[in-house]
């Protein structure tokens, strides 16, 4: 794991857009494709705008979500119905190369649909993310993956649904740790004094949180600003 310090969330979003561009061209390099999965919260505003300062071959990525809201595309609880008014417009990016939610349905149906496209997208049963960007809540959540949830255990199911979640709104689906853990990278972006005491408790006290339960194939990374790693 790589903890990598910044100032503030300006250096969280350039850091970003550095590591972003140099794993982006070296799976297009290496392997003519680029797959990544995106999240919510306060990182989805850190993507919208390090992204767009990247060069890179825009065609040759393949954009998922770590989780997404069950709701309907145009409301703004949609985590693609941001990226689609906030990022598209600024890269050269298509609606077509996102793999989107399927719309009016249980969240149980919506995270088995999700599971076939990415089947489809991977040609394969097994999801491997060349980077998935993540972010944590206050609570030490990451993806819909909250503490004491029982998905922390899940095995089976690569995309799961959860209809209880405690972080607004309650119906998701989200990776699973199998997919999560096979990723070749994982990046949290973490910004601002509200997420210190989590920071502490996960990279210094090695608490068994689920944002702790990231230990991928891969490398890990933590860009975390001086309010967010002021006890580490
Ligand atoms: O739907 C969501 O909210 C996200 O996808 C979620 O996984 C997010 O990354 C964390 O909840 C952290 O969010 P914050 O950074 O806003 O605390």
């Amino acid at each position: 794991m790589t903890i990598i310090k910044v100032a503030d969330e300006s250096e969280v979003i350039s850091k970003l857009s550095t590591y972003v561009e140099k794993i982006s061209n070296d799976a297009i390099y290496n392997r003519g494709k680029f797959y990544i999965g995106l999240s919510g919260g306060s990182v989805l505003k850190f993507l919208c705008e390090s992204l767009p300062k990247i060069n890179t071959d825009w065609s040759k990525w393949t954009l998922a979500f770590c989780d997404e809201r069950v709701v309907p595309e145009d409301s703004e609880d949609s985590t693609f119905g941001v990226y689609k008014k906030q990022l598209i417009p600024k890269t050269e990016l298509t609606e077509k190369q996102f793999i989107v939610l399927k719309q009016g349905v249980s969240a149980e149906a919506a995270a088995k649909d999700y599971t076939e496209k990415l089947k489809l997208a991977f040609n394969s049963e097994e999801f491997k993310f060349d980077l998935l960007l993540l972010g944590m809540g206050p609570d030490g959540h990451t993806c819909s993956l909250f503490p004491g949830h029982p998905l922390l255990s899940e095995t089976i199911l690569k995309v799961a649904a959860i209809t209880d979640s405690p972080k607004p709104p309650p119906e998701r689906i989200t990776l699973t740790y199998p997919v999560i853990n096979a990723a070749r990278n994982c990046i949290f972006a973490i910004s601002g004094a509200g997420k210190a005491d989590m920071v502490k408790r996960i990279l210094k006290d090695k608490e068994d949180l689920p944002s702790a339960r990231v230990k991928p194939e891969g490398s890990l990374y933590w860009i975390v600003d001086s309010d967010a790693a002021a006890h580490i």
